[in-house]
């Protein structure tokens, strides 16, 4: 396509909206393994995307274990199905938890998606309750996430937990000196904002192979790749559900754009009540919220040739009139950057 020419975009809500350029292709990313109950979280997701009026597509990257039937629920939800070839730890490093490490390393295919020049990455287990689509206006060159939380059990290995230390609130237990420098800021890795870019790509999986794992994975081996240009995002970006009870204070509930069912027990697909986190009424709420979503027949893909007329008028006016998303000025970081 010639430069300047405007190139349309399927969105989540089955328009067609343009962009200004064709060099500034933007969609929604998530990722997707095996023939489990994720593939609910998907389409929960496209579904919520829809809810929301997201002008962007949602791209599913997929390893080749996902059965047909899924790929085909996704792609009638509107999604586009990408396969991506599984990626590896580094040979004689893992003896136990293979499966982990190929799963989540495997989600850094996804900087090979060249296509598109701008990509918001979501877990499966995330919604979207209200419209993020101004992240994409985010200045290029960075690579934008939210702040994690050291607090849960899972972080037990870690020399932060061993001492009640969390960048949510680095005042309370302070970093000792004879630990030398604090820690540099740690995102969670269930929600980012990156540029794909081959160079980028090539890199990170170069890196990968001299890089030995750790506990949270990619995570961890993002963190440490992006350190320099990292940027963190208010935590309403990707509420980490223990965030709840471990910094109530930094949390404004009715703020939360984006919530991440990660914490134990928060699953919606997995949710029976009787396990750890599934009596707080906190818990509860959002997990209904979540169905409601996924269960709301409106909000399925209605498919191109059902788009209404009026939607096809504007679709023309939007050709025409060529607009910018309305842009955002720099984001700033919460509190403890
Ligand atoms: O069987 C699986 C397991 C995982 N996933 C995909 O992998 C993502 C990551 O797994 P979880 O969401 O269950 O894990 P967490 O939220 O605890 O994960 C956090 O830590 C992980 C590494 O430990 C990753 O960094 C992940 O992006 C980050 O949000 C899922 O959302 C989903 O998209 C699948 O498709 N099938
Ligand atoms: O960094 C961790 C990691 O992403 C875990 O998998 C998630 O469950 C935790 O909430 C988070 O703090
Ligand atoms: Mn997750």
């Amino acid at each position: 396509m010639a430069p300047g020419v405007p190139m349309e975009v399927i969105s989540c809500t089955g328009k067609v909206s343009t962009t200004s350029t064709g060099y500034s292709k933007r969609a929604y990313v998530t990722f997707l393994a095996g023939d489990g109950d994720y593939v609910k979280g998907v389409v929960g997701l496209a579904k919520g995307l829809r809810k929301v009026k997201s002008a962007y597509p949602l791209v599913v990257a997929m390893l080749p274990d996902v059965p047909e039937d899924h790929r085909e629920i996704l792609r009638s939800q509107g999604c586009i199905v990408r396969e991506i070839e599984p990626i590896y730890p580094p040979e004689n490093h893992i003896q136990f938890a293979m499966a982990y490490y190929v799963i989540n390393y495997s989600k850094l295919r996804i900087w090979n998606f060249e296509e598109y020049s701008k990509m918001m990455y979501l877990d499966a287990d995330i919604q979207v309750f209200e419209n993020i689509d101004h992240l994409f206006d985010t200045q290029d060159g960075y690579f934008y996430a939210v702040m994690d939380c050291f607090c849960e059990k899972t972080w037990s290995h870690s020399p932060q937990y061993s001492i009640g230390y969390c960048q949510q609130c680095p005042d309370k237990v302070t970093w000792p000196a004879e630990m030398g420098s604090p820690p540099p800021l740690y995102f969670n890795a269930g929600m980012f904002v990156f540029e794909p870019s081959r160079l980028t790509y090539e890199g990170l999986l170069e890196t990968l192979q001299i890089t030995p794992p750790t506990p949270f994975a990619e995570q961890d081996f993002l963190n440490m790749y992006f350190q320099k240009t990292y940027k963190p995002i208010p935590l309403s970006y990707n509420l980490v559900l223990a965030m709840l009870w471990r910094h109530p204070e930094n949390v404004e509930v009715e703020k939360v754009k984006v919530v991440h069912y990660c914490a134990a027990g928060s699953k919606p697909w997995r949710y029976t009540g009787k396990e750890a986190n599934m009596d707080r009424e906190d818990i509860k709420k959002l997990v209904a919220r979540w169905w409601e979503i996924y269960n709301n027949e409106s909000l399925d893909f209605k498919g191109e040739n059902t788009v209404p007329e009026e939607e096809t008028l504007s679709r023309s006016s939007i050709l025409s009139s060529n607009p910018e998303p309305p842009a955002i000025s720099y984001i700033p970081a919460p509190t403890a950057a």
